[in-house]
């Protein structure tokens, strides 16, 4: 049953990219799943699973098909695009790890105001632009290639460290140790104790790059930059906790947040 919900995710993938009629009568079918199979929760809905990959893929497409090939148009679409694989690729990701968790939340599209906010005022910055005089001044060729650089690499290691983790990493932190929890120190958790956040760190400051938005270059950097910092800190605390010496020497040997800067986080060093 909880596989139906991960396969839904890729239902609404595929059927936006081949975007036919068939697409009405496969939520149909799922919507009719759905009432057979008396869900208790909207969140656990095939139907809206299927339909916000869907809509995140469509909302792409549609931005590629309308948006004009100009500097500020070509970063709008790749903002899109990387929004949609951001939130379904972490969706596939953990409901893959964790089948009996997949909900609608998931995707991480609601997982804090600030976030939503945060993406609100980015898309505002990027229109503002357009109603000054010379929007050429921020919108430029260079700063689009550099942020589109930091954007791959952010994906590449939020992909990558959460299927190197499996079913270490869960989205909220765990307070408790289950049996099943080991450490994991291989792979990207060679470069840095806590790659996936490195990922969602470039990634966020990235994509402002990428639009030529000055000022929510600066936000996200200041503002991501504080919440790892907290975060990690917790993280860190229960990870002690759970391995002990373990932790202890793999911190002492591999670098916590950005390889080669090594105070980049105002989190104190564990030694
Ligand atoms: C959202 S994941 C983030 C993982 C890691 N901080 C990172 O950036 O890749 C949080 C969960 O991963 C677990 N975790 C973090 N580092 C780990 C490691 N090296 N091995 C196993 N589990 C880890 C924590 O216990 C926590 O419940």
């Amino acid at each position: 049953m909880e596989r139906i919900l991960c396969l839904s995710s890729f239902i609404g993938v595929i059927i936006s990219i081949f975007n036919s009629y068939l697409a009405i009568f496969i939520l149909a079918g799922l919507l009719l799943f759905d009432l057979l199979s008396l869900k208790p929760t909207i969140e656990k809905s095939s139907t809206l699973i299927a339909f916000t990959s869907f809509a995140l893929c469509t909302i792409t497409q549609l931005g590629f098909e309308y948006l004009p090939d100009s500097c500020w148009g070509i970063s709008l679409k790749l903002y899109l695009l990387s929004l949609c694989i951001f939130h379904v690729s972490e969706f596939l990701t953990q409901s893959y790890f964790h089948p009996q968790s997949a909900k609608f939340s998931t995707y991480l599209l609601n997982h804090s105001r600030e976030y939503e906010l945060a993406i609100i005022i980015s898309f505002i910055e990027h229109a503002i632009k357009l109603a000054i005089p010379f929007p050429e001044m921020f919108y430029n060729w260079l700063a689009l290639c550099i942020g589109i650089f930091v954007v791959v690499i952010g994906h590449f290691f939020r992909i990558g460290a959460e299927i190197n983790a499996g079913s270490n990493f869960t989205h909220l932190i765990q307070n408790s140790k289950k049996e099943t929890h080991t450490l994991v120190t291989s792979g990207f958790y060679k470069i840095c104790r806590h790659p996936s956040y490195l990922g969602w760190f470039l990634w966020s400051v990235g994509t402002q790059i990428m639009l030529g938005n000055i000022i929510c270059s600066i936000g996200f950097f200041i503002t991501s930059r504080q919440f790892f910092s907290g975060r990690i800190y917790y993280e860190e605390y229960t990870l002690l906790e759970f391995f002990g010496t373990e932790y202890l020497s793999y911190s002492k040997k591999t670098s916590q947040f950005m390889p080669f800067f090594d105070n980049f986080l105002n989190t104190p060093k564990i030694t």
